[in-house]
């Protein structure tokens, strides 16, 4: 075992190869045509990205196919990545958008929430339309989305919550109607599913995206997902997991330390790793686990992203067969297993 001071974390997650890089199911894809056949009623797009997630929960189908509408991006959970939310990452950010407006919110403080609403306000009195200014929220499934829109509610309008909210994806399915964020000027906003992207260009972002709930928890084996969690937390602060094991690189020692200590244990007093690594990843997705983004931050990182796509450059077809074939090859490699 490691003293925190002469330990070294891993610089290579090994634990690649297993990943499924597509989530992209039919609600996502019809999500996305509704969301264009709204287009032209709508004055604002506010697109939700998590902020622990800044690039990989950043959908490109949204700048593809919603064009024309001005665009607020909004960053949520801003609590939840707060030790790394300093002045020179949030420069990075804004720098990466510009003209974009750029914010970055925790739906439960009304300040971040009224910036949000002010921005609204002054595109609703340029447009000054007799019948009501609509906007349209739009992002990644579980970035916050029904979050924001109730706060929203709650701040400029002062009532109660509207949309379910929780913490997997694909709680919000219905689109169409719209709920009023503000009486003057009148603002009324479309709540929208999450729309995934069709095809994750690695699996380290399939990864990022599993921990901070993007994906359904089944698609991705616990235990893997948190010995990723394990990795990137070796890199920013070994000892947030200090209550339960020293620094380490084995997962299955901090999972089998942590169940002895908080008691997850299954048949015959044996630690249940899986119970254990779920529990980790949950309490990494409140907060409670380190609030430090996983995405790399740099001035230029959104431009190198672009032009990877751009790379790829594949076509849609190609997409399409990429992801069937991933399926059935995740649907075997189960069977297997079962
Ligand atoms: N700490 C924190 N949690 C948040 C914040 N915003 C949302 N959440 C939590 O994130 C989870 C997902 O939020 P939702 O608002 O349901 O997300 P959504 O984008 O509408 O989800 P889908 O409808 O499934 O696409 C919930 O558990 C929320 O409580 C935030 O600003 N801070």
């Amino acid at each position: 075992m490691a003293s925190t001071a002469s330990f070294v974390p891993r610089t290579v997650f090994p634990r690649l190869d297993s990943i499924i890089k597509s989530y992209y199911l039919g609600h996502h894809k019809a999500g996305l045509t509704k969301m264009r056949q709204l287009l032209s009623s709508v004055e604002l797009i506010i697109e939700c990205r998590d902020y622990r997630v800044p690039l990989s929960s950043r959908n490109p189908m949204f700048e593809k196919h919603l064009i024309g509408r001005e665009r607020m991006i909004v960053y949520t959970k801003r609590d939840l990545g707060a030790e790394s939310l300093d002045q020179k990452t949030r420069e990075n950010i804004r720098r990466w958008h510009a003209p974009q407006k750029v914010l970055f919110t925790d739906c439960k403080t009304d300040n971040d929430i009224k910036k949000v609403i002010n921005y609204a306000k002054d595109i609703a009195r340029a447009v000054d339309s007799l019948t009501g200014t609509r906007m349209m929220l739009t992002g990644m499934p579980n970035v916050g989305k029904s979050s924001l829109l109730n706060a929203l509610r709650r701040v400029g309008m002062h009532k109660g919550k509207v949309a379910i909210t929780g913490g997997q994806p694909g709680v919000t399915r219905n689109i169409g109607t719209t709920v009023r964020i503000s009486s003057d000027p009148s603002i009324l906003l479309y709540d929208t599913p999450g729309v995934f992207i069709p095809y994750v260009p690695n699996e380290s972002t399939m990864l990022k995206l599993a921990l901070v709930g993007c994906v359904k928890d089944t698609l991705i084996d616990p235990v893997t997902l948190c010995d990723y969690l394990l990795f990137r937390i070796n890199m920013v602060n070994p000892s947030l997991y200090a209550a339960y094991h020293p620094p380490t690189n084995n997962i299955t020692e901090l999972l089998t330390a942590t169940a002895l200590q908080t008691g997850r244990l299954g048949k015959g007093g044996v630690p249940d790793i899986t119970a254990t690594a779920i529990w980790l990843i949950q309490r990494y997705r409140i907060g409670e686990l380190g609030r430090f983004i996983l995405d790399d931050v740099d001035a230029d990182a959104l431009e190198r992203r672009i032009e990877e796509e751009s790379k790829e450059g594949m076509s849609a077809n190609q997409l399409r067969k990429g992801v069937k074939a991933e399926r059935a090859a995740h649907r075997a490699s189960k069977a297997n297993i079962d």
